[in-house]
């Protein structure tokens, strides 16, 4: 596979539960792309994303992700994949029993870091590339919502993945904090990882630009003239 590509679709059918919802999807992600997946709701773009993280098997064609075989994909590789894929839903879903640094080290410890001071090197670093290097302490009730949506991509940021899936980001968050997080996952893209996302507000598209693509009628295509 050509180095840089981290995603390829070509011909993809995808299903759920039987039905058909997206037919002969041709896409790829490079290193370094940002692309933006837009659409009416229910057209698909969730539902396109959980393939990529393996959620939902494809149905037809060809599909690699990050080197792995979308179509052949065992359990055990799914979580392997995941660990070098960062996530980020609209819905934020933090640990809420825990402190934002205890959010962070359960995932680190969970993905096999061991040593204290690594962690805690690790953590203040993301909370400072996300601008919450002061909040460590708190609970994530304590937070508003985008300082919870920082934490979230402070997480899905921890491992450096190669890949940031984010089902739209700003989704609960009003206008203003909204373009701060898409300018913070843009910033995150420049450090190298590809990032893409579903937004239904379509001025991110102008100000923050990137590639996109639209989900209509079971297709989805690259579209190059808003
Ligand atoms: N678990 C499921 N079982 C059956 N059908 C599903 C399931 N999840 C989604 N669907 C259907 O798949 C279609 C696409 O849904 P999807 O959530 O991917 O849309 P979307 O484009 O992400 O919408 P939105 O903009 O509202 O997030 C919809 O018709 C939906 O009803």
């Amino acid at each position: 596979m050509e180095e840089t590509l981290l995603i390829s679709y070509k011909g993809v059918d995808i299903n759920q539960q039987a039905l058909g919802i997206l037919n002969q999807v041709n896409f790829e992600l490079h290193k370094g792309e940002f692309i933006y997946l837009i659409g009416k709701v229910g057209t698909g773009k969730s539902t396109f994303l959980k393939t990529i993280y393996g959620e939902l098997d494809i149905a037809g064609g060809e599909a690699t992700v990050l080197g792995y075989n979308m179509r052949t994909i065992k359990q055990k590789q799914i979580a392997d994949l995941r660990r070098k894929l960062g996530i980020v839903f609209q819905d934020f879903q933090l640990l809420t029993d825990r402190s934002v640094y205890e959010n962070l080290e359960f995932v680190l410890q969970a993905t096999g870091w061991k040593n204290k001071t690594d962690i805690r090197n690790r953590i203040q670093e993301v909370l400072e590339l996300v601008g919450m290097s002061n909040k460590g302490y708190k609970m994530p009730n304590e937070l508003s919502g985008g300082e919870q949506q920082r934490i979230v991509i402070a997480r899905a940021i921890l491992n450096k993945p190669e890949i940031i899936i984010a089902d739209e980001p700003t989704g609960n968050l009003d206008i203003e904090t909204g373009n701060k997080i898409v300018e913070l996952l843009h910033q995150i893209c420049q450090q190298g990882s590809a990032i893409i996302m579903t937004t239904h507000n379509l001025s991110f598209l102008t100000e923050y630009p990137g590639k996109v693509y639209r989900c209509e009628q079971h297709k989805l295509q690259g579209v190059s003239d808003l």
